[in-house]
């Protein structure tokens, strides 16, 4: 028995795109092809559409805090090691059609990355962690990406790089790693590979996890 979609999670419309002709969603109803895939999936014939999203990074740069921060509005202090790998099963709803995230949380530590990497392929989505107190975090960011699109195509996926521990990192550190970030990036673009459009700076801190506090641009 599958658990409720949480509220929260419920998207009942999609925001406009930049070519309103590309957007299904904007017009008076699906293109009739959409909608009778909608159907059988609520029918249940086809169950649900499910997206494959896995988490990589250094060791203890704070994915597992990200996925349970995102999942259960929780953030563990103590550090636990991931062994090898972990998942989590998100459920959406989006415009009446049932949709699941499964994230993979994967071991930063090197004696598991053989076990951690057998679950990369057929993802629909990367997140690259680092650390932004760590200039090291973010230079292993590129060899984690390399990696983790051995098993993926490179025409589909969708990459994201992500910086934790905000609260860590000195102002004067923050603006150095988000400099290197973004100039990361930019190589990443000279290889076909695009990060999404925003860097996303996370900062897992206790008052962030209040929703009321969090900041826009964080996760
Ligand atoms: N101060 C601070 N600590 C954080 C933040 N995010 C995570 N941590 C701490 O960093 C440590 C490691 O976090 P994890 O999420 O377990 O790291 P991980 O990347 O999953 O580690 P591995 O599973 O070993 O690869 C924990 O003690 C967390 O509490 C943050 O934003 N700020």
């Amino acid at each position: 028995m599958l658990p409720t979609v949480k509220k929260d999670r419920i998207i009942t419309q999609l925001p406009k795109c930049f070519s309103p002709n590309a957007a299904l969603h904007t017009k008076d109803g699906f293109h009739p092809q959409v909608q009778a895939v909608c159907q059988v999936q609520r029918a249940g014939t086809l169950s649900f559409n499910i997206a494959k999203v896995i988490v990589v990074g250094d060791v203890a740069v704070g994915k597992t805090c990200l996925i349970s921060s995102f999942c259960k509005r929780d953030f563990e202090k103590n550090y636990k090691a991931t062994i090898g790998v972990d998942f989590e099963m998100e459920r959406f709803e989006v415009l009446g059609v049932p949709f699941s995230l499964q994230l993979w949380d994967t071991a930063g530590q090197e004696r598991f990355k053989c076990i951690a990497s057998t679950y990369y392929r057929g993802a629909q989505a990367i997140i690259v962690v680092f650390d932004l107190s760590s200039v090291s975090s973010l230079a292993h960011a590129r060899q984690w990406l390399e990696d983790a699109m051995r098993d993926n195509d490179p025409s589909s996926v969708l990459l994201f790089l992500v910086g934790t521990k905000k609260d860590l990192s000195a102002p004067d550190q923050l603006a150095h790693i988000e400099q290197e970030a973004n100039v990361l990036s930019e190589l990443e673009k000279q290889e076909s590979r695009n990060f999404g459009d925003i860097i996303r700076i996370t900062d897992s801190t206790e008052a962030n996890h209040n929703p009321a506090k969090r900041k826009p641009n964080c996760c």
